[in-house]
């Protein structure tokens, strides 16, 4: 007999007949179902029943999206989880509702014992939901400052308000330089850990043959040139919290071993007689598709489950324009303080190019442009020339024609698709859906050069050129799309 907890209370808003099946068997799984005709029904369950999960399909039809105005006026308490068709994700307008508005999505079929775990997941999401209700993260002065004030900003912040009080795994997902590490920063100090340690692991940093010592440590003598017992960097990390960043770059082999510490909390040293029990929060962050890449077989589904317990995704830059100015000026007021500089701030043109342009490489690109525009510049203002972001000269929007448009997109959507995916031409293309062969063509096709840039005078159309031959210096640990080269 299925006892009945009385927190597992399913929503369901609109016309559910495609979900009938499913839910009769999330029944079988304890779940009572709340059926709500329209918005106005749902609030009055919202109030009731305390459902604080719905569940909801998702097509790409506006006749078919029946919460999307309602969820702003209260339904935005409800933790949705949304059953679509992978082929609804091809629609701008489903993309943006689900990252929105959704706390997670699965893809038909349904796999209503994957759906039970969601449904769970996001159930301890909404008990989180009033906890922290501030939405700023401020530390003026600290090098993990978080700037922007943006709605998407904002809904962020409540976001790590909410996983920082929970004691569960994190995962970060997002494009490149959208804040990752901060944002995992952000969760460490906001949580009951943030007197212990926060220990950041580069996982595509660590060499091939050190990584299991150099994550669970070593006994003297273990192997050769070991003369010292080492402590890894999880077993230092004990009472705060372990950022794993690059966790798509993990070898298998190490995903095993950290499926396995994940499970019982504890380590192996290399070499060592007995298990270290060690008291660690692991938050982790990729800027790939782990879902795809489960699917190709390139990281476990066992260990991805087990790091997405909570998830945060990071707006990309090109989602919150308006902060795209504060932040450039946050960071030129912090290098003037470093370095005394005699310009005064940005042209009126420069921020208007600011504005325009995409950000491929996100705020990690911005502190980039902003710091060698400094060093650029030869006036008091600094121009869109100082940061790289002149208007292509062969451009006019008159002269246009329908092939130039194409053309066009389709050289930036493959330069940001590289920038994202830190120019490896393999991540590139699958994100793309053509194959290795068809983006090389491509690449050849637009000019796009090894410094990430386009061939001056060469290429045909591009909205911007980076002016830039040499990098002055680098912020971060990654390089922006105008200084990196692909790797093949
Ligand atoms: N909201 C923000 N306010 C101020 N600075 C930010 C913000 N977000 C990111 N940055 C800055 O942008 C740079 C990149 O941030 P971070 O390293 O956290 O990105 P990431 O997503 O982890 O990148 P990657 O995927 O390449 O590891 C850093 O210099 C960071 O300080």
């Amino acid at each position: 007999m299925i006892i009945m907890e009385p927190s597992r209370q399913l929503m369901i808003v609109g016309n559910a007949a495609s979900l009938q099946v499913t839910l009769q068997q999330l029944s079988g799984y304890g779940w009572s179902i709340h059926h709500a005709n329209n918005a106005q029904e749902a609030m009055k369950l919202l109030n009731g029943e305390a459902c604080k999960v719905g569940l909801t399909t998702i097509v790409p039809s506006v006749s078919s999206l029946p919460f999307e105005l309602d969820w702003r006026s209260g339904l935005s308490q409800i933790q949705w989880v949304a059953i679509i068709d992978r082929d609804a994700l091809q629609h701008d307008k489903v993309r943006d509702l689900i990252y929105n508005a959704c706390y997670a999505y699965q893809a038909h079929p349904t796999d209503v014992k994957k759906l039970d775990i969601l449904l769970e997941s996001a159930l301890d999401m909404a008990s989180l939901h009033e906890a922290h209700p501030i939405p700023t993260l401020s530390c003026p002065g600290d090098e993990y400052h978080m700037v922007g004030e943006s709605p998407v900003m904002q809904q962020l912040y409540r976001t790590i308000y909410k996983v920082a009080a929970a004691d569960a795994p994190v995962l970060i997902t997002g494009e490149s330089g959208t804040g990752k590490e901060l944002t995992a920063h952000a969760i460490h100090v906001h949580s009951s850990r943030h007197h212990g340690p926060f220990n950041v692991v580069n996982c595509g940093a660590l060499p091939s043959g050190l990584i299991q010592s150099e994550l669970f440590g070593h006994e003297r003598g273990a192997f050769t040139g070991a003369n010292h017992r080492k402590i890894g960097i999880i077993e230092s990390s004990q009472g705060g919290t372990l950022f794993l960043d690059e966790i798509g770059d993990l070898p298998l082999d190490m995903q095993v071993n950290l499926l396995r510490f994940l499970e019982n909390l504890k380590v192996f040293r290399v070499g060592g007689l007995q298990e270290i029990p060690v008291d660690v929060r692991v938050l982790a962050a990729t800027h790939i598709d782990l879902e795809k890449a489960v699917d190709s077989g390139e990281f476990r589904e066992d260990l991805y489950h087990r790091l997405n317990v909570l998830q945060v995704r990071m707006p990309a830059l090109r989602d919150h324009p308006e902060d795209i100015e504060p932040l450039a000026q946050f960071f030129f007021r912090k290098f003037s303080a470093e370095k005394p500089s005699r310009v005064h701030g940005f042209s009126r043109d420069c921020t208007v190019v600011m504005q325009q342009y995409p950000w491929p490489g996100n705020i990690r690109e911005l502190v980039n442009r902003v710091r060698r525009s400094m060093v650029m510049c030869e006036h008091r203002l600094i121009t869109p020339s100082d940061m790289g972001l002149e208007r292509s000269h062969g451009l006019s929007r008159e002269a246009d024609t329908l092939q130039q448009v194409r053309d066009m997109a389709e050289s930036e959507a493959i330069r940001a698709a590289l920038a994202r995916n830190k120019h490896k031409v393999r991540h590139a293309a699958r994100e793309l859906g053509v194959s290795r062969v068809t983006l090389y063509r491509l690449i050849e096709k637009h000019r796009i050069d090894k410094s990430g840039g386009a061939d001056e005078g060469k290429r045909p159309i591009h909205r911007y050129q980076d002016s830039f031959n040499q990098p002055q210096h680098d912020e971060g640990r990654s390089q922006t799309p105008a200084d990196q080269s692909y790797s093949y």
